[in-house]
């Protein structure tokens, strides 16, 4: 197993040019130090200060809760401090302009999976750093308007039973442990391969009655399990922290999905492209998986708004192609027999 820690990992990756690669080392190793302060103040749960009070709504109209904010002023500083040109993040209407000189920009999620603050389930912090493009004073939320695969790397904190970073600088999927023998970040496994064929959804199935049919017979294909179409039994898991159901998937295979669905304001899902899906599905990519919106590829879609969402699916290829069949030629996916399910004869 590799032992190599998260500063010989950046000195020694490649790519971007010789600025941005600076630049980008730079920002993960102020990043990774702002994340253990994160990481402090959630280990003190309700003993602290910030903590899990909704304060207001953010741009895109979610619930605002103290540690959303502490952890975006955390993370801002961080970028203060760091050879970064512009700063976008959830919590924020627009995009903060920081070091001119610089040549990244940085999108983030900085509290991932707000609705678990209080209920002490892992949380996440997720990142993307995109080249810059034209002068940074310009428009500063052009650089963000460019599509995932622009990406120069991506990664996300886990504050879970360990404080974990997965990080793809393109070339693999690498994950890092903080050793609090050594205090730093240490790589923990070789780059991740995420296996293509999977037994294990993640879905809310609380949404089930306002999904597309195309979700509903998916979900209920693999329901059948052994007796279905499928002809084997799946497992399911939902943890409601994207980055630790990523994690999960990068660790053992799986799929998530957070379509589109009927509810109101929930027909584009309920996952932002540039600060969430992008930086996942770069990740994924990078392991050897595969991101959709349901059928096309995420990182192809260009961004029209910072905060825009976007339907995710991404995880085990196999699988996620699977679901884009559902989508775009049901009546063609191979198991299902004629008879079976609730398009056939014998409607459930
Ligand atoms: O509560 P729901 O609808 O299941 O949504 C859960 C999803 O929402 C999120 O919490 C959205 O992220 P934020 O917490 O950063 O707003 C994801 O982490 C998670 O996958
Ligand atoms: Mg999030
Ligand atoms: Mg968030």
């Amino acid at each position: 197993m590799p032992a190599a820690t998260l500063d010989a990992f950046l000195n020694s990756y490649a790519v971007g040019d010789d600025q941005q690669r600076t630049n980008i080392a730079a920002a993960v190793r102020q990043l990774a130090q702002a994340a253990v302060k994160v990481r402090h103040a959630i280990n003190q749960g309700a003993l602290g200060t910030a903590f899990a009070r909704a304060r207001g709504t953010n741009a895109d109209g979610d619930v605002q809760k103290d540690l959303d904010v502490f952890a975006d002023d955390i993370f801002l500083d961080a970028m203060r401090h760091a050879p970064v040109a512009l700063y976008a993040s959830e919590e924020l209407d627009q995009p903060v302009l920081l070091d001119p000189t610089a040549r990244i920009a940085v999108a983030i999620d900085p509290l991932d999976g707000s609705s678990n603050i209080d209920t002490n389930v892992s949380l996440g912090t997720i990142f993307s750093f995109l080249p810059l493009t034209g002068a940074p004073d310009a428009d500063p939320a052009a650089s963000f308007f460019q599509p995932g695969a622009n990406q120069l790397g991506a990664g996300f904190f886990i504050y879970g039973p360990q404080l974990a970073l997965v990080l793809s600088l393109g070339s693999g999927t690498h994950i890092f442990v903080l050793s609090t023998r050594l205090g730093t970040f240490v790589q923990a496994y070789e780059s991740r391969i995420i296996p293509p064929r999977t037994q294990e959804f993640a879905i809310n199935a609380a949404n089930y009655r306002h999904w597309d049919e195309a979700v509903r017979l998916y979900i209920d294909d693999c329901l059948k399990g052994s007796e279905g179409p499928r002809e084997r039994d799946f497992n399911m898991r939902w943890i409601a922290s994207l980055a630790a159901d990523c994690y999960r998937i990068l660790i053992r295979g799986g799929v998530f999905l957070y379509p589109g669905d009927a509810r109101r304001g929930y027909h584009q899902g309920r996952l932002r492209l540039v600060y969430e899906a992008n930086p996942i599905a770069y990740l994924v990519e990078q392991a050897g998986g595969s991101a959709t919106d349901a059928v096309d590829r995420i990182l192809e879609i260009e961004p029209e708004h910072l905060h825009q969402r976007t339907p995710v699916v991404f995880g085990s290829a196999r699988e996620v192609a699977r679901i884009a069949r559902y989508h775009t030629a049901p009546s063609a996916i191979g198991e299902r027999a004629p008879l079976f399910g609730t398009r056939g004869l014998f409607r459930a």
